[in-house]
């Protein structure tokens, strides 16, 4: 597939931030504290979903002060488009989960399809209990489970697609230091 990067650098350009790097920090610490409050001593497995949960893993794990495993899990059904289809699993979880607390960080908290599949899955594995983590709740009336939420929430945010903290825009910009709103969408 060709990219204008002509195109992906315009869409920066044009971009709506709607939360800055030290707003998610913040966000990122408050959650950690909530996190060392309730976990510290549950020995948990983490789980980063990739690609999006990256950065925000890679943020929140060094605030996490108690002992930990963290591994990855790949779940995707938005593959470099901007409206989500079928889920597909690229890499499942490899570490047993057999009666432990499992965490699931993911950047995102969209229609809630995903959340929803790998924490049926790591039941489903044998986890004691699934604790979920996402840097941004998405508010629209779109969930898949509306009685489902996420245990720990950065930053509401409005009904736009985003990007950046790890998440893309066709790929890119997953680097972006902050949270931007694609101009028009
Ligand atoms: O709540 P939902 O509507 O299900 O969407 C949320 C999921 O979408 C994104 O993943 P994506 O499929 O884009 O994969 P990626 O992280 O590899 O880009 C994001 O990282 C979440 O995992
Ligand atoms: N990049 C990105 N990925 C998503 N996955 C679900 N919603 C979104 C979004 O708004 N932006």
């Amino acid at each position: 597939m060709s990219v204008d990067l002509a195109h992906i650098r315009q869409v920066m350009a044009e971009a709506d931030c709607l939360y800055t790097a030290e707003e998610l920090d913040a966000a990122i610490a408050r959650m950690a504290g909530e996190i060392n409050r309730d976990l510290a001593e549950r020995d948990p497995l983490v789980f980063c979903v990739m690609n999006g949960g990256l950065i925000f893993a890679g943020k929140l794990l060094p605030l996490l002060d108690f002992p930990l495993e963290q591994s990855y899990l790949h779940a995707t059904r938005y593959r470099g488009e901007t409206s989500g289809g079928e889920l597909f699993w690229k890499a499942k979880p490899e570490l047993s989960m057999v009666d432990r607390d499992v965490l699931i960080v993911d950047d995102i908290f969209d229609e809630g399809h995903t959340l929803a599949a790998i924490v049926d899955y790591c039941k489903h594995a044998g986890a004691r209990a699934v604790h979920t983590a996402v840097l941004i709740d998405k508010e629209h009336d779109r969930k898949a489970r509306p009685d489902m939420n996420a245990d720990y929430v950065g930053l509401p945010c409005i009904d736009r697609y985003i990007f950046g903290y790890g998440m893309d825009y066709k790929g890119y910009w997953r680097n972006a230091p902050g949270i931007f709103a694609v101009k028009g969408m």
